[in-house]
């Protein structure tokens, strides 16, 4: 088979507020998708290039406007698109990343209140190539209500400039990824991860069940 004949592979993002059990799902489901033969990279943003996980180490750490918190998620997104997530994809290989442009939706629109057309205007000039804008082919948010977070993220965890972010904050992001949900049903699927584990998991398997 030449090159040029490998079909694309997918690009799967998943979302959710801090503590909502992302990381969790996201090793569960590599596993479960390796095991069934597909061949995927697993990245995360902020990061997934040397270069971006320096921003993110940043971004996570340091105080900064929020014009450039948005600039440096997108300049992360910038060169994880180009070193990692188009490559792959054109090998075929699939690309189940940690969080992509909809978390900016949710915490720098939502929870910091950037302007949406602001957001749009970086979503284009990152995102836009001639067939159109890449996005990932399906979206899971893993949606619970923020005592469940809470509560799980004060199981010892050591919080990031997110994390610490107060109720008001983690309620508006949750609201923005939901609302971002309504506006793109056919991406995004929201995940009711409040409930055990091994259900969510069948949930996820059923999702997954016909892609090839
Ligand atoms: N459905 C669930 N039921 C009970 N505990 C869970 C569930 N999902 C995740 N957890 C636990 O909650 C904590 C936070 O999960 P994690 O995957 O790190 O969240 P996130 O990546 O969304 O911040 C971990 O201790 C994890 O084991
Ligand atoms: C990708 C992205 C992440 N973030 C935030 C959300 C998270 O709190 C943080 C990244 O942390 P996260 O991916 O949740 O990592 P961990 O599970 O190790 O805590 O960055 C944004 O604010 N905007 C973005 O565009």
């Amino acid at each position: 088979m030449t090159s040029a004949s490998v079909a694309r592979g997918r690009f799967i993002s998943v979302e959710g507020i801090d503590g909502a059990g992302k990381s969790t799902h996201l090793a569960w489901l590599a596993a479960w998708l390796l095991k069934k033969g597909i061949a995927l990279q697993q990245s995360r943003e902020p990061g997934g290039t040397s270069l971006g996980e320096k921003l993110r180490a940043l971004l996570l750490n340091e105080s900064m406007s929020l014009e450039t918190e948005a600039l440096l998620m997108f300049a992360s997104r910038a060169q994880h698109l180009t070193e990692v997530i188009e490559p792959a994809l054109a090998r075929g290989e699939w690309v189940l990343c940690d969080r992509f442009s909809d978390a900016t939706f949710a915490y720098q629109c939502g929870g910091r209140g950037l302007d949406q057309t602001k957001f749009a205007q970086l979503e284009t000039w990152v995102q836009a190539r001639e067939a159109g804008l890449i996005e990932p082919d399906l979206t899971l948010i893993f949606d619970v209500p923020l005592e469940v977070s809470q509560a799980r993220m004060a199981n010892g965890r050591v919080l990031d400039r997110f994390e610490r972010e107060q109720h008001d904050f983690h309620a508006r992001v949750r609201a923005a990824y939901l609302e971002r949900a309504q506006q793109n049903p056919q991406r995004i699927r929201v995940i009711d991860a409040n409930r055990p584990l091994e259900v969510i998991q069948a949930e996820l398997a059923e999702i997954f069940a016909d892609y090839e």
